[in-house]
């Protein structure tokens, strides 16, 4: 793992509670003066390590009592960090934790953190790698079970042990290659070469393979993109309300109603969806609803999962704005059931549903999640769950590709290298220096 090449100086504090009222607040210290400055507010010594220990906190240039707090002191290197760290488990009022930040900001050597930047710092003391440190920004954002469970488990390190397993099997093919470069002469086995290029080619099938697996742990982490499209009036938001459980666009009678895209996120069965409620399908010369419909279109387009909703009252006359499409990612839902005597008849097809009384809408919901499970779920290997990752291996597999073809062994040995530091990159084993701003720029305050 990477060792602090950059000496950390400041000592960072933040809250590490959310912003407003609440029973507890946290406010996390780490840095070399993080004992100094808890000694300083609890003027007492430091309490024994990682005991949470009463303390009266007072401002340490007044003396003013500020909280009746729990304390508590991790030294470095056995912290969250790797460095020193202390926490403060203070009453959640605002002016408690407002009055505990003013004091920590007046401690010299002290300033107010930046968001992700307790991570960063685990990263770079090697706490742990790159991996772990965005899946614990997911895991603060998990929204559902089966995002809180990718995250974890990308935190406890399954993706870097699976990048890990990649590197250990090319650095064992390289240092073939180079016994093969290194001693010409000498008597190696006649399909020395012969077996790094079957080796070469097995890993980039299984890194192929994960590429293969899609976008699934990006789908998960950001949830499975579902498009509502069908013509004006046939009911989709009301469709869409219903799944929300809440009036969240408007229906009315007069076709034409919505005209923007409206994005509503939902937990289904665990799986997060962001459902787009879309302008009715037609032509029109009004330029605003025109719009309207394009970006219709665009959601379709950009969607994994397509509900086409028609009109059930006017049966085969109902507009299809896919027609004859017969896609495994389309759903199709006929609405008003509650008015049409045919619906409770339909067995297979579409799915009929009345948003009047909120029949067919279970059916509807268990398509959908198992729609989207076969989007999320793979073979239990735990999936890039982003883009970076994605680059990544893509760039291990180009460069397995060269070096597979490459004439000669000493350019095979240069793309093997090459295929090791995209690999090391995704871990944030070498050259992620540019990258870590980005990264890290997407943490709350206090993580
Ligand atoms: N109060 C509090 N709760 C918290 C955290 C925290 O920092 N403070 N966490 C943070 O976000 C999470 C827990 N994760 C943690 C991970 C490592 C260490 C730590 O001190 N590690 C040391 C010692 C390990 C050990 O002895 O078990 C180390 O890795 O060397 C602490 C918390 C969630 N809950
Ligand atoms: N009886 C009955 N009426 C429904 C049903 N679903 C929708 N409606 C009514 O149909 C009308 C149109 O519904 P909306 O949900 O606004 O239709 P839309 O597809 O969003 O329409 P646009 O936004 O204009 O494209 C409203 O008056 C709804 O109350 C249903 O299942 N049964
Ligand atoms: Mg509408």
């Amino acid at each position: 793992m990477r060792q602090n090449d950059v000496p950390v100086q400041a000592t960072i504090f933040a809250p590490a509670t959310a912003r407003g009222r609440g029973g507890v607040a946290v406010v996390r210290i780490s840095g070399p003066e993080a004992g100094a400055a808890l000694r300083a507010l609890s003027a007492r010594d430091l309490p024994a390590p990682r005991r949470a220990t009463r303390a009266c906190l007072r401002d340490p240039a007044s003396g003013e009592a500020l909280d009746d707090a729990l304390v508590l002191w991790f030294p470095g290197p056995g912290s969250f960090t790797g460095e020193d760290v202390a926490e403060l488990h203070v009453h959640g009022g605002r002016a408690v934790v407002m009055g505990v930040l003013e004091a920590l900001g007046r401690c010299s050597g002290l300033r107010l953190a930046e968001p992700g930047e307790f991570t960063r710092r685990a990263f770079v003391n090697g706490k742990m790698d790159l991996t772990a440190a965005e899946a614990l920004a997911d895991l603060v954002n998990a929204e559902t079970e089966a995002q809180r469970r990718q995250a974890l488990r990308q935190a406890d390190g399954a993706l870097l042990r699976l990048v890990e397993g990649w590197r250990d099997t090319l650095l064992r093919l390289l240092a073939h290659l180079e016994a093969v470069l290194d001693f010409p002469d000498e008597e190696l086995p006649e399909t020395l070469e012969a077996t790094i290029g079957d080796g070469l080619r097995a890993l980039r099938g299984t890194l192929a393979r994960h590429l293969a697996e899609g976008h699934r742990g990006e789908r998960l982490r950001e949830g499975v993109r579902v498009a509502v499209i069908g013509a004006p009036n046939a009911g989709k938001s009301s469709l869409v309300n219903q799944l929300a459980r809440r009036e969240a666009a408007i229906v009315s009678e007069t076709a034409g109603t919505t005209r923007d895209v409206i994005e509503i996120a939902l937990d289904l069965g665990g799986i997060p969806l962001l459902v787009a409620d879309t302008a009715g399908i037609r032509d029109t010369a009004d330029p605003i609803e025109a719009e309207g419909v394009r970006r219709a279109w665009t959601r379709h387009a950009d969607a994994d999962l397509t509900v086409v909703v028609q009109d059930g009252t006017l049966g085969a006359a109902a507009p299809d704005p896919l027609p004859g499409c017969t896609e495994a990612t389309v759903v199709r839902v006929r609405t008003r059931a509650d008015l049409c005597p045919e619906a409770a008849r339909a067995e297979d097809g579409p799915v009929w549903i009345s948003c009047r009384t909120g029949a067919g809408m279970a059916r509807l919901e268990q398509r959908l999640l198992t729609l989207a499970q076969t989007l999320v779920e793979g073979d239990g290997s735990p999936p890039p769950t982003r883009l970076r990752h994605r680059m990544a291996i893509q760039d291990a597999v180009a460069a397995l590709e060269r070096a597979e073809q490459a004439p000669l062994p000493e350019l095979r040995a240069e793309d093997m290298r090459l295929a090791l530091r995209a690999l090391g990159r995704l871990t944030g084993q070498v050259g992620v220096e540019d990258v870590l701003d980005v990264i890290f720029r997407d943490f709350c305050l206090g993580k």
